[in-house]
């Protein structure tokens, strides 16, 4: 099951043209390949270099990375959290997405009409938070009530629910989005499983024109900069209608136009990688003669854990891990090498699993 992004904006930011980059870069090599579900969702594989290297010295049949889906959810607008314009289907969509990726206008283009009149960022943002707060707050709200009940049976754990509740309602009516609410780690954890709008990880995306992505700021770009401190998200920069334009390029082309622009990799690969990183998720690989396969676990995980995202047979009859770091792999060339030399490690159940760990796991069931 690939992780969901919901691609969100007012109006006309430029959330399609994005998209439509983003499904144009089948064109662009088979290690990124994309395909459109529906007319708005689609898939994309994030680039990984690290498959490429074990491709190159295995030769597999197949190469599986890992996948995200993008979904392009239609502008919102003031007054969605009542069910203005198409409100309800639109919230209804964020709820159903692992993360957002925020689009908001920060190019100048008097032929592009901009709902509110004028560009201004940090406006625009405000008036997106406002909705998915206000419905935040209304679910919220509805638990206040329940544990409120509960709570006053003398339930402890109603009790300390309670009063969660109401620092975050509180936090809501500030203005405030809940990403970035001051939590500790088991009250976030719970809070995460309540499914709210501003809770889920978010990406900016400064959207904005050729000259602004050459000098990579303008008054705008830190403005927005500034008013998304404390949300722990990144911001990146990109210009939409020149991401449409690299998509359509081969993979040389591709790079002497980004050097153009004094750019590594395009805003497309850079938004990919931010929002795999938000989640604060890592890759482990499967590695062989018939498929090297990237997984995707969440920081932390272990070692049984990590094997269940495989199928629930190797997590029930999880019995150990060996283990091969990527190093070690490319140092000695095989599996067979690796071991010879003793750079298979034995792991248990409590093994951790790290970022980039080559992984074999034995079971019984
Ligand atoms: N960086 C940019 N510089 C200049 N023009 C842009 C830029 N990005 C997008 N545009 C233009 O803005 C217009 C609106 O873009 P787009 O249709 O992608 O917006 P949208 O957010 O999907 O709107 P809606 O919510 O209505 O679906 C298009 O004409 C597009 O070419
Ligand atoms: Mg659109």
């Amino acid at each position: 099951m690939a992780l969901k992004y919901g691609i969100v904006g007012l109006p006309n930011v430029g959330k399609s043209t994005l998209f439509n980059a983003l499904s144009n870069g089948k064109a662009l090599a088979s290690n990124f390949p994309f395909c459109t579900i529906e007319p708005n969702v689609g898939i994309v594989s994030v680039p990984d270099e690290r498959l490429q290297i074990l491709a190159g010295l295995i030769e597999p049949k197949k190469v599986v990375p890992t996948l995200l889906e993008f979904v392009d959810i239609a502008g919102l607008v003031k007054g969605a959290s009542q069910g203005e314009g198409l409100g309800n289907k639109f919230l209804a969509n964020i709820r159903e997405v692992d993360a957002i990726v925020h689009v908001v206008r920060c190019f100048t283009n008097d032929q592009v009409i901009h709902v509110a009149g004028q560009v201004d960022p940090v406006f625009d943002k405000e008036i997106i938070d406002h909705e998915l707060q206000l419905k935040d707050l209304e679910t919220i709200e509805k638990r206040i009530a329940k544990s409120e009940k509960i709570a006053k049976t003398g339930n402890k754990e109603a009790q300390q629910e309670f009063l969660l509740l109401k620092k975050l309602e509180d936090w809501l009516q500030q203005g405030h989005n809940l990403r970035g609410a001051d939590l500790e780690p088991a009250q976030r954890e719970l809070v995460n499983t309540w499914q709210l709008l501003t809770m889920k990880p978010v990406v900016y995306v400064a959207n904005v024109d050729e000259d602004t992505l050459r000098k990579r700021t303008n008054s705008h770009v830190a403005k927005l900069q500034e008013a998304i401190k404390g949300e722990n998200a990144e911001l990146i920069l990109v210009c939409a209608n020149i991401e449409a334009e690299i998509a359509e390029l081969s993979p040389e082309e591709k790079t002497i136009l980004l050097s153009e622009y004094g750019l590594g990799i395009s805003g497309l690969d850079q938004l990919i990688k931010a929002s795999y990183n938000n989640l604060n998720l890592i890759t482990y690989f499967t590695a062989g003669p018939q498929e090297i396969r990237a997984w995707t676990i969440q920081q932390g995980t272990k070692a049984p854990q990590a094997a269940g995202v495989i199928h629930s047979d190797f997590e029930r009859g999880f019995i150990k891990a060996e283990v091969i770091k990527l190093d070690d792999y490319q140092t000695y060339k095989s599996e067979l090498a690796c071991r010879e030399v003793g750079k298979i490690r034995i792991e248990g159940k409590d093994y951790i699993v790290q970022d980039g760990d080559i992984m074999h796991f034995r079971f019984n069931v």
